[in-house]
């Protein structure tokens, strides 16, 4: 059936312009064929309108012209779990070895790994370089180092796309090891089905039989105490039996209410890593990264603007970029700082103004009690060097003026001193909690 579905893109692929196709037709994944039905599913919910305004209609004339069915078509939003490969329903038996159209087998053992989540398409920067790390080895020597790796940061900074990363390397290098990456809540709810339909012993088999299981959002399980005993059974057989298991979690183990304890001191066991809120300039080499995979021209100036407009969500940042590419390429129209600034304004516009360098320095002055021309003088003192610093690293991150810009402001400076200033102050806070603090809550300030 599927051929159904790659013809059908073939056709709109020599239909439609390009740089539309790639936007808005290669991300569609298709879900199934069933009869008069096709349901496809899409990355966004902004995504599905889009689809539903202006594509769903020659989607649907073009795979009932190449299939001969009046087909009806379902758009849905993807969940990150759904992009699945070959995973059996509860209780039925896992499919045989299908050959890919490259003709290499298709392992059976891999349940749900989302493909395109990979190391190479990961920017690694300040904020996530440990997870980062952590994982590549992990990667390397699957259930020697580190196991088991507790990944955790907040929403929407990559975690979910580490732990697939995880998976698909240790695939690349062990194409017969048996994969596993489910969400805690579909772990749930195949548990709640198996309990039902009296299939535990099956149930138990299949993840005890993992060679590597990745378990997102573990979050999810605190408080349900049927998930979290049959967890802990599962997670104790796989490291007894050296397998690897990596957990990701929005919160520290500590700090997940409703977690078993014995279930929190496993996840403290081996190593846990987390991921911090990205830099501006991760944020740009992400945006870039995307822009070009997408095929959006996005110029230097609107990666900055839209990395300092949104505060760390890098799903947010796409969701943005999209719809820049979108009207772009609706509009036949190139992207520039004054378009995305209309394009988004009601969406920017509510999540932040711009602040001033001037507010920043005020405000960096008054924390530690100094004045603000000591700020921009050059004296040496080391009461003086560091609210400088921060300063300016506060600028940068809080503001979309150029290195250049803020040497400026800061009694003429040169761009080098700036950004040798922004580097000091990254790696101190790396090593600093207190100076982490510090720049945290004069940054809230900042920004309530
Ligand atoms: N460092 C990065 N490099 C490239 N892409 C990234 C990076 N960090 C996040 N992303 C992208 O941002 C999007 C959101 O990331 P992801 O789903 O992994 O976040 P998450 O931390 O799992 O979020 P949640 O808490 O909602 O589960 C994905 O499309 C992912 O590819």
């Amino acid at each position: 059936m599927s051929s159904i579905w790659q013809e059908t893109l073939e056709k709109l692929q020599k239909d439609l312009n390009p740089q539309h196709f790639s936007t808005w037709i290669k991300p569609i994944r298709l879900v199934s064929i069933e009869r008069d039905t096709v349901r496809i599913a899409v990355p966004n919910r902004f995504f599905l309108s889009w689809i539903r305004d202006n594509y769903a209609d020659l989607i649907q004339e073009t795979l009932s012209d190449i299939g001969a069915v009046s087909y009806q078509l379902q758009i849905e939003v993807a969940r990150p779990d759904e992009e699945k490969q070959d995973e059996p329903a509860p209780g039925k038996a896992a499919p045989s070895i299908e050959i890919k159209r490259s003709g290499t087998a298709v392992n059976p053992g891999v349940y749900n790994l989302n493909r395109k989540y990979t190391f190479a398409s990961f920017i690694s920067g300040s904020s996530n370089q440990f997870a980062y790390a952590a994982a590549r080895a992990v990667a390397s020597n699957p259930a020697t180092t580190y196991n088991p790796l507790f990944i955790y940061g907040g929403v929407g900074l990559g975690k979910t796309h580490l732990i697939n990363a995880i998976g698909n390397a240790i695939l690349e290098e062990n194409p017969d090891m048996r994969v596993c990456y489910y969400t805690s809540e579909k772990f749930m709810n195949e548990l709640i089905n198996s309990l039902r339909y009296a299939k535990m012993d099956e149930f138990r088999k299949k993840f005890r039989s993992m060679d590597v299981l990745l378990i997102d959002d573990v979050q999810f399980i605190a408080g349900k105490e049927r998930t979290q005993e049959e967890f802990f059974h599962t997670f104790n057989s796989l490291y007894e039996s050296h397998k690897q298991i990596v957990v990701t979690s929005d919160k520290f183990p500590k700090e997940i209410p409703g977690l078993e304890e014995r279930l929190r001191s496993r996840f403290e066991w081996g190593l846990i890593a987390d991921i911090q809120a990205p830099d501006v300039e991760t944020k740009q080499a992400i945006l870039k990264m995307k822009a070009e995979q997408n095929g959006i021209d996005l110029p230097e100036n609107v990666a900055l603007f839209l990395a300092n407009s949104v505060s760390s969500n890098i799903r947010e940042l796409e969701g943005y970029l999209v719809r820049l590419g979108a009207y772009a390429s609706l509009t036949s129209t190139p992207i520039t700082l004054a378009m995305a600034r209309e394009v988004l304004k009601n969406i920017l516009v509510e999540k932040r103004r711009e602040l001033s360098i001037e507010e920043i320095q005020k405000t960096v002055a008054t924390h530690f009690g100094i004045k603000v021309s000591d700020l921009k003088s050059a004296k040496r003192l080391k009461a003086l060097v560091l609210p400088r610093q921060v300063a300016m690293y506060l600028c940068r991150q809080l503001t979309s003026c150029s290195y250049p810009e803020i040497g400026e402001k800061f009694g003429g400076k040169d761009h080098s001193t700036i950004i040798h200033a922004i580097k000091k102050i990254e790696s101190k806070m790396a090593e600093d909690m207190q100076l982490s603090a510090t720049v945290a809550s004069i940054r809230s300030s900042l920004e309530s």
